[in-house]
């Protein structure tokens, strides 16, 4: 245990990103970016959000919902089994879970909740204490829940427990884990007595978490998984470019909060996001920019809908802010080649 970590006074403003992470998502869904019926139960104090804010929000969710939509929609282990589970890193009060549920994420193709085994959330105690109590006290949340994952009977059972004073809950296909990813022995501990199977195919996310971990705790982390899941997937969203204008703006404001971004200086572009993955033995990474998403992911009608969802003119900063955020995804196992990341279109590398 590294007992240096343990009550890092940043710790706290680190924890704090996510009620920005969700008040950003609730103020582009409720201007009609995107829908979820969740986030409005995770935020107490609304805040509208600049449009480049939404816009980004909108951008980094509909790439990284794809990109699980994409991974759960792949054939499974076996022929009778094609259950996968997901393990979110840093998940603060994401509501992707309860959106695979609900159906809400669900293609054209694919009953996406028919897929997933188990899905794994690990945050601070502290949030997932919060995140735990929320659930609680919300019917909507846990009817959503307990909603039967699977077409196997034995698997539902109507049961929400709330374990270790608060900082664990659990239900048959949903685990919330307090922990600290700087102690990933611990966190895998905890993922195993939850159910966390080596042998099924994992999507592990990391939506702005990395950035704030040692690099060599980042590096631990994606090593352990490579070595340890024989099917598994990766998905990242962070800052790079840390080194032009707004890249160093970027840094200094975020230092004036106490938030450091501890991962920006070795992973400093696209190829370095990309080469972190492939000099630890993954298959295949590939990152873009938000830019990139916006020109070549998006399509035609998407583009003309959300640019007439309010008034959109600081375009430069648009730009600038776009090219300092990239999402970049990584495998192992040759069947993702098929359909993993593929839409996302031209590389654009820095
Ligand atoms: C910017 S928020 C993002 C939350 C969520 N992934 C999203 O995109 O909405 C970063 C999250 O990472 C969590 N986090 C950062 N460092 C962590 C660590 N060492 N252990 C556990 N969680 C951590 C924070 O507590 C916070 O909830």
């Amino acid at each position: 245990m590294h007992s240096d970590y343990l009550n890092d006074p940043s710790d706290e403003a680190i924890r704090l990103t996510n009620d920005d992470a969700t008040v950003s998502r609730l103020s582009a869904m409720q201007l009609g970016y995107f829908e979820d019926p969740f986030v409005k139960y995770f935020v107490k104090r609304p805040v509208r959000r600049m449009p480049i804010i939404n816009r980004g929000s909108h951008i980094r969710s509909r790439a990284l919902d794809t990109l699980v939509q994409q991974f759960l929609s792949l054939p499974g282990p076996s022929a009778t089994s094609s259950k996968k589970q997901i393990v979110s890193l840093g998940a603060g009060f994401d509501t992707r879970y309860f959106m695979i549920k609900s159906g809400a994420l669900d293609t054209e193709t694919a009953c996406l909740k028919h897929s997933l085994s188990n899905y794994f959330e690990v945050d601070f105690p502290e949030n997932i204490v919060k995140k735990a109590r929320i659930i609680k006290q919300r019917k909507e949340l846990q009817d959503v829940l307990l909603q039967p994952s699977s077409s196997s009977p034995g698997n539902n059972q109507q049961e929400i427990r709330l374990e270790k004073g608060g900082t664990e809950l659990s239900s048959f296909d949903y685990h919330l884990i307090g922990g600290d990813l700087r102690q990933w022995d611990q966190v895998v501990d905890r993922l195993v007595a939850h159910g966390l199977d080596r042998n099924a195919p994992t999507l592990f996310l990391s939506e702005c978490v990395f950035i704030y971990l040692p690099p060599d705790s980042a590096t631990s982390i994606l090593k352990w998984i490579e070595r340890t899941i024989s099917d598994c997937a990766f998905a990242l969203y962070e800052q790079i470019r840390p080194d032009d204008n707004f890249g160093k703006i970027m840094i200094r404001n975020l230092q004036m909060r106490n938030i450091e971004l501890k991962g920006i200086h070795d992973y400093p572009s696209l190829h370095h996001q990309e080469q972190r993955f492939l000099n630890l033995g993954w298959d295949h990474a590939e990152s873009v920019d938000i830019n990139t998403l916006h020109d070549c992911f998006l399509d035609d009608q998407e583009r003309a809908r959300i640019a007439k969802l309010e008034i959109f003119d600081e375009m430069e900063e648009w730009r600038l802010l776009s090219e300092h955020y990239c999402v970049a995804w990584a495998y192992k196992a040759d069947k993702y080649k098929q359909s993993f990341g593929q839409q996302f279109g031209l590389k654009h590398k820095s």
